[in-house]
């Protein structure tokens, strides 16, 4: 019995084992042993009237076949075109997700693309490079793949094709387990170079695709991940966008790649688709410090940032296109991912570094920074900062040890890489503060970073919110922080804009900071979920 049932359900389709004979069978070989409980029971179920109805219903459908019923063979086929298929698919308002192009040297009709999971694709018996030969009788080869299409478009209910089959093995082997983090908006009705705009995939900056094939060099076919339609479309592929971005400056119209195995570049059929388818309230926090983010009152103040040793693992800030991204969740017995925090001058970021930091000691943490000013009377080396020498503060930016560093009133101060490691390796959360443009060197396996961009609310909103606030990096005679002016309002947005324009496809999560207490609750809420839930992250944090 299990070995019937396993078999069925492998099969997937009703066979036919006359439940009659069978139950015969069985019941012989029971009466031959003895029966105990289980066997009565079974027995008992098997002799009622709706299993044994449920049991003849099966064997009727099993002996019915459901195969569509092809028209006869033509008698004139030549001898030389024994290799001809005859396809009928049956037309719903799905478009077939198929392309067709007119081989350049041949002169024939061939099918050009097949999308993943279209109604072509589904049925299993159309192939890329199949030529086309007849639709619905009519021949084409004397025909235009317009006047094609439109002899499709006619044909309602069973659609039968003639082909002559291709002989290409396709690679299916990595289809559907790749996902790209999609790093630029694409829209394919304002692609003049892809080939077909309808089967085109638009997409977002920050979606998730899942790349469906990558046979062709120029165009991908993808999926939106959990996109509950199977058909896939078309976006360019990572090489193809890249060399059309970078050459974008440069004004030099971009070709589309030249594929190899390909007889004629597509865009010589071009759309020939066969269907178209408040800081000062709180006392000192050990570690906590002002960030060295710039603002016209930094230069005013003499306070310069260096830019650290670029690193080469990681550069989709220059062309951004695609990251190929894993699901990662921490594992308990893992270190925190690093937070990183980014926003504008005044946004906020200290008051929620601060609010975070004084709601868990336990749990959150931030770097102590180096310095090489001499230590104060009421400071700790290794708590206010860790205070070393230049010559020794120069050796360590010479190898590379620093995330941010620059210089101020003559003194250096920097953020360590070792200082975040030693945060983690205490099982905290650390919180970090940075420029942007640090982020990408941050992008490690080691680190993990999830990074939070702080977003200021509206011009309005914020002259609403700020109305007592002070902007700490904006300093009177006597070193007191300022209240804001409307120009540190009107700098803190557009500074935001270029921010988030240059930067949001390395932001895991933007939170607007309009209500302090919203905007901290939003905040908490995401470093709960950061514990809790998995997240996509680059393949390489995952696969090392
Ligand atoms: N949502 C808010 N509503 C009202 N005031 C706020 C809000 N967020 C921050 N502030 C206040 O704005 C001021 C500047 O905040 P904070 O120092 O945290 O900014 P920052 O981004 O760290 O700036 P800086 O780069 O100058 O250090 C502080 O007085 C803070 O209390």
């Amino acid at each position: 019995m299990r070995n019937y049932i396993t078999m069925k359900s492998r099969a997937l389709c009703p066979c036919c084992m006359e439940h009659q004979p069978w139950q015969m069978i069985w019941l012989r070989s029971c009466k031959a042993n003895p029966l105990n409980n289980e066997i009565r029971e079974l027995l008992k179920l098997l002799s009622k009237p709706n299993l044994k109805a449920l049991l003849s219903v099966h064997d009727t459908v099993a002996q019915k076949n459901y195969d569509p019923i092809l028209p006869p063979m033509p008698d004139n086929i030549d001898d030389d075109e024994d290799s001809v298929k005859i396809i009928r698919l049956v037309k719903n308002r799905e478009p077939l997700g198929a392309t067709i192009k007119r081989d350049e040297h041949t002169g024939a009709v061939i099918v050009a693309r097949i999308m993943r999971g279209g109604a072509a694709d589904r049925s299993g018996l159309i192939h890329v490079g199949d030529e086309l030969k007849e639709v619905n009788g009519i021949p084409v080869d004397d025909k235009k793949p317009e006047e094609i299409i439109q002899i499709l478009s006619q044909s309602q209910g069973a659609i039968t094709f003639k082909i002559i089959p291709s002989v290409k093995e396709e690679n299916t082997s990595k289809e559907g387990k790749i996902f790209m983090k999609a790093l630029f908006d694409y829209d394919p009705t304002d692609d003049k170079a892809i080939p077909c705009k309808e089967a085109g995939l638009p997409f977002m900056k920050g979606d998730i695709l899942q790349i469906m094939s990558q046979d062709d060099a120029t165009w991908w076919q993808a999926k939106l991940e959990g996109d509950a339609n199977p058909r896939a479309g078309l976006i360019p592929s990572k090489h193809f966008q890249e060399r059309r971005l970078a050459l974008r400056k440069s004004d030099v119209p971009v070709q589309p790649l030249k594929i190899s195995n390909r007889k004629i570049s597509e865009e010589a059929v071009e759309c020939e688709e066969v269907e178209c388818a408040g800081h000062n309230s709180g006392g000192h926090i050990a570690g906590f410090r002002r960030s060295f983010r710039l603002s016209r009152k930094d230069r005013k103040t003499n306070k310069t940032m260096y830019e650290c040793k670029k690193s080469d693992q990681y550069d989709t800030a220059d062309v951004p296109t695609y990251e190929e991204v894993a699901k990662y969740k921490r594992q308990q017995n893992e270190k925190y991912r690093l937070v990183v925090l980014v926003g504008p001058v005044g946004v906020g970021l200290n008051e929620l570094k601060r609010k975070l930091l004084i709601s868990d000691t336990q749990h959150y943490g931030v770097t102590v920074p180096h310095t090489t000013r001499p230590r104060r009377n009421q400071e700790s080396d290794g708590v206010e900062y860790t205070f070393i020498s230049k010559h020794l503060f120069e050796t360590d930016v010479q190898n590379n040890k620093f995330i941010e560093y620059g210089e101020y009133k003559n003194n250096y101060y920097g953020t360590s890489i070792d200082s975040v490691r030693s945060v983690l390796a205490k099982n905290k959360v650390c919180l970090l503060d940075v420029q942007p443009h640090t982020v990408k060197h941050l992008r490690t396996l080691e680190f993990k970073p999830f990074v939070i961009f702080i977003k200021p609310p509206s011009i309005e909103r914020l002259r609403e919110t700020r109305k007592n606030a002070k902007i700490i990096s904006s300093k009177d005679e006597r070193g007191a922080a300022k209240p804001f002016q409307e120009e540190d309002f009107q700098e803190m947005i557009k500074s935001a804009q270029i921010m988030e324009s240059q930067y949001n496809h390395l932001f895991d999560k933007v939170i607007v900071n309009d209500d302090l207490t919203t905007a901290y609750n939003e905040l908490k809420t995401t470093f709960d979920k950061l514990e809790r839930e998995a997240f996509w992250v680059p393949v390489s944090w995952v696969h090392s």
